[in-house]
Formats: structure tokens, C-alpha cells, sequence
């Protein structure tokens, strides 16, 4: 177990000896961890070592078989998926889970409807109100397509994009919830090296945006090229925690991906 300090500000997420059983395999085996806000935090560690579970636990797919997730100072393990976005935390999935007929527009729209009143499918009663607000909604869609640069797509059924604007397009979706906190997983996976550059420059503009950012990532380039804090997860566990300069020269993490090309 192993537990970082934030001195400066007290912790946006904080998880507090969170385990996670499936039946006689144990994923997680009581991590202890901060992130403060503000920050770009890195996730990383061989296949299986527990990373996808974390955001499950933190995102509400997953209840904790033991231990808490704090999130803003509330407890948030137990809630349910559309509450923690409500409460702030948005996410991203390993595959991209896009509506491919619906248009990049729609999919962001879609995305919104944590944040509105009655909803995006009541909108179509067509209410004066609603229409009002899914103007609104439509806005502010267009403003987030135009931040991640696909303002020029927005009309485009959202499966004629290629991988690497389908999974910008599913981070302006999660960013459409506008959350303060942005859990991406895997994505830089298929991606090609322009794309990957891309991608690190968007990441780096979320934080910018005062969004803090949590990244499960195997491209060990983009994790040290834009990451504040590395944590390593190694069977389950922390194996080391720090800087990208840390994790680099740490014995431990070279060890454990000793023939990985870290
Ligand atoms: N729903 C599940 N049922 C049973 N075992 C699971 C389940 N989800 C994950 N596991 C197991 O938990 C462990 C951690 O899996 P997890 O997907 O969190 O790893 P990961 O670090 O994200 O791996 P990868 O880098 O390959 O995505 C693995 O041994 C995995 O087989």
C-alpha cells in the first residue's frame, strides 16, 4: 500500500483501501491514493494489473468490495453511474461506445443530458422551454466539438470518423457533462503517432481548463511526455508512485516491465 501527500490542496479524489474481489481473483488489493486537483494523473501497469477495475470502482460500474472512493470530500462508493457524472467524475471506455448512426453533434448532445433539467429525449415533446433549452444544449454541444477540434465533422453520422476522431469525440462527450474530474482509459489505443501527439495536446488543454485528469495509458511516451503523477499498479497493488523522472529511474517499476519497453 502505498499513499502519496498533497500539501498544497486537499484532495479532489481520494481512495481509501479500496478492494475489489471476482470470486477468487483479486483485482485490487487495498490501494491507498490522493490526487489533488488540477493535475494530469497517470495510471499505469502491465495487463491485468487492476487499472480498467480502478476506474470501474471510481466511475460506479464497480462497488468496492471493500474500502471507500471520496470524491470532492463525498463518499461515492454505492452511487450509481449517472450520480457520480452528476456529481462531477466523467469517463471514457478502452473500446469507443459511440451511437456510430447517430451524428457527432447528437453523440455530444447525448452527452449533456446529466447537466439538464428535463432531459435530451423529453426535448422532443417540444415544450417552448425545452426547445429553449436544447438550443442551449445544442450551443454548447457545438462550443465542445469546437475545443476538441471536430466543429467541421458535426453534421457526419459519428461511425464514419476515423478511430482516432471517434475516441476525441467520445472525450467531448465525456467532457459535455462538463465534470471536474475526466477518467480516460486507453486512449491512445489504435492510434497513430500524429494522432497520439494530438491527443496529449487536448489533454494538456483540459487540464488547462482546470479539469483534472486521471489516464490509463500503455504509450509510455505520451504518459511521461504530459503526466504530473504517475501511479504504478502492479497485481492489484501501487508499486510506486511519483514523477515521470521518479517512475523512470525507480528499480521497482523497471523491474516489473523489464522486456515491456518502458
Ligand atoms: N468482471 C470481471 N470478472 C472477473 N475477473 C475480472 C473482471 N474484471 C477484471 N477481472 C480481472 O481482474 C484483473 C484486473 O483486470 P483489469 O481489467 O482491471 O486490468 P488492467 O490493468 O486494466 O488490464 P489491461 O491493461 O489489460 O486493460 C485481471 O486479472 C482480470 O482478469
Amino acid at each position: 500500500m502505498t499513499e502519496n501527500s498533497t500539501p498544497s490542496s486537499a484532495p479532489l479524489l481520494e481512495i481509501q483501501d479500496i478492494q475489489m474481489q471476482f470470486g477468487g481473483i483479486t483485482a485490487l488489493k487495498g490501494i491507498n491514493y490522493s490526487v489533488p486537483p488540477g493535475i494530469i494523473q497517470a495510471v499505469i501497469g502491465p495487463n491485468g494489473a487492476g487499472k480498467t477495475t480502478l476506474f470501474h470502482c471510481i466511475s460506479g460500474l464497480l462497488t468496492p468490495t471493500a474500502g471507500q472512493v471520496r470524491f470532492d470530500g463525498r463518499e461515492i462508493n454505492g452511487s450509481l453511474p449517472h450520480q457520480i457524472a452528476r456529481y462531477g467524475i466523467s469517463r471514457t471506455f478502452q473500446h469507443v461506445a459511440l451511437f456510430k448512426s447517430m451524428s457527432v453533434l447528437e453523440n455530444i448532445m447525448v452527452g449533456r443530458h446529466p447537466k439538464t433539467r428535463s432531459g435530451f429525449w423529453s426535448t422532443g415533446l417540444r415544450f417552448p422551454g425545452m426547445r429553449r433549452e436544447e438550443k442551449h444544449i445544442r450551443e454548447e454541444s457545438l462550443s465542445h466539438l469546437e475545443f476538441v477540434g471536430l466543429a467541421a465533422e458535426a453534421q457526419l453520422p459519428a461511425g464514419t470518423l476515423p478511430l482516432g476522431k471517434q475516441k476525441i469525440l467520445e472525450i467531448a462527450r465525456a467532457l459535455a457533462t462538463e465534470p471536474r474530474l475526466i477518467l480516460l482509459d486507453e486512449p491512445a489505443g489504435g492510434l497513430n503517432m500524429r494522432e497520439t501527439e494530438e491527443l496529449g495536446e487536448l489533454v494538456q488543454r483540459i487540464c488547462g481548463r482546470g479539469i483534472t485528469v486521471m489516464l490509463v495509458e500503455h504509450d509510455m511516451n505520451l504518459i511521461m511526455d504530459i503526466s504530473h503523477r504517475i501511479l504504478v499498479l502492479y497485481y492489484g497493488e501501487p508499486l510506486a508512485t511519483g514523477t515521470p523522472e521518479e517512475i523512470k529511474e525507480n528499480p521497482a517499476v523497471i523491474e516489473a516491465y523489464l522486456g515491456e519497453g518502458i
